[in-house]
């Protein structure tokens, strides 16, 4: 389990207070709820990436206890934001960024293959990509390293439907594989409802 216990966070004050939060293997949950309620700010403290002011993060069991790019349990958790060009180093090729976590480089043809980018587009780089291709490269670089969880904070907003089913359909098809659990935030109730097991509401 991902595990939020009565968690408090902000930045200057809190933004969140003891917000309490579980997403199980294999299951998806849905985290909704208007804009400015703390969304994006649990989502990075689950993230390991903030650190809340009091509460704790556990993750299978094992209570966090470092809140940093580099913490040792970051790697279980796997995040895909709002917007990809912000995420993507602008002079790396699509390959180049997918490879970015990975030690051995072969993977990144299967995990390509995954999300269904061509050799051709792994060849570009961001300027030369639609936000949905480069979504797509995000989401394999998210799975690269197989997390345990993923977290998905709006990462579905700039893109059409049908790029947003199928980057849903890859994750879907990921989580059945691994039994990999899924937090999902978003504005949108539809997706919401299709998508999550379970929708909490901040
Ligand atoms: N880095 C930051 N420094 C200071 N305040 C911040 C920072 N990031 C967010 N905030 C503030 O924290 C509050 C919650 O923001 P957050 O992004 O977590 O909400 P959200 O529910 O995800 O919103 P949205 O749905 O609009 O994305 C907002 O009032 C926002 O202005």
């Amino acid at each position: 389990m991902l595990t939020a216990k009565d968690v408090t966070a902000g930045y200057s004050a809190p933004v969140i207070t003891d917000v309490s939060l579980t997403v199980a293997p294999g299951q998806t949950v849905g985290l909704a709820g208007p804009s400015g309620s703390g969304k994006s700010t649990l989502a990075r403290v689950l993230a390991l990436l903030h650190k809340p002011f009091a509460g704790t993060v556990e993750i299978d069991g094992e209570t966090v206890t470092g809140f940093r790019f580099q913490a040792r349990q970051r790697t279980k958790i796997g995040v895909l934001f709002q917007q990809p060009r912000l995420s993507v180093d602008p002079r790396f090729t699509l390959r180049r960024a997918i490879a970015e976590p990975l030690k051995d480089q072969d993977r990144v043809g299967e995990l390509a293959d995954l999300v269904m980018l061509t050799d051709d587009l792994l060849g570009r780089r961001p300027h030369e990509v639609s936000d949905g291709q480069l979504q797509r490269a995000c989401l394999a670089r998210a799975l690269a390293l197989d997390p345990r969880y993923l977290i998905c904070d709006e990462m579905t907003t700039m893109l059409d439907a049908s790029t947003t089913a199928a980057l849903v359909g890859v994750i879907r098809a990921y989580q059945e594989r691994t039994g990999a659990g899924v937090l999902a935030i978003s504005h949108d109730a539809t997706l919401l409802n299709r998508w999550a097991d379970e929708t909490v509401r901040l």
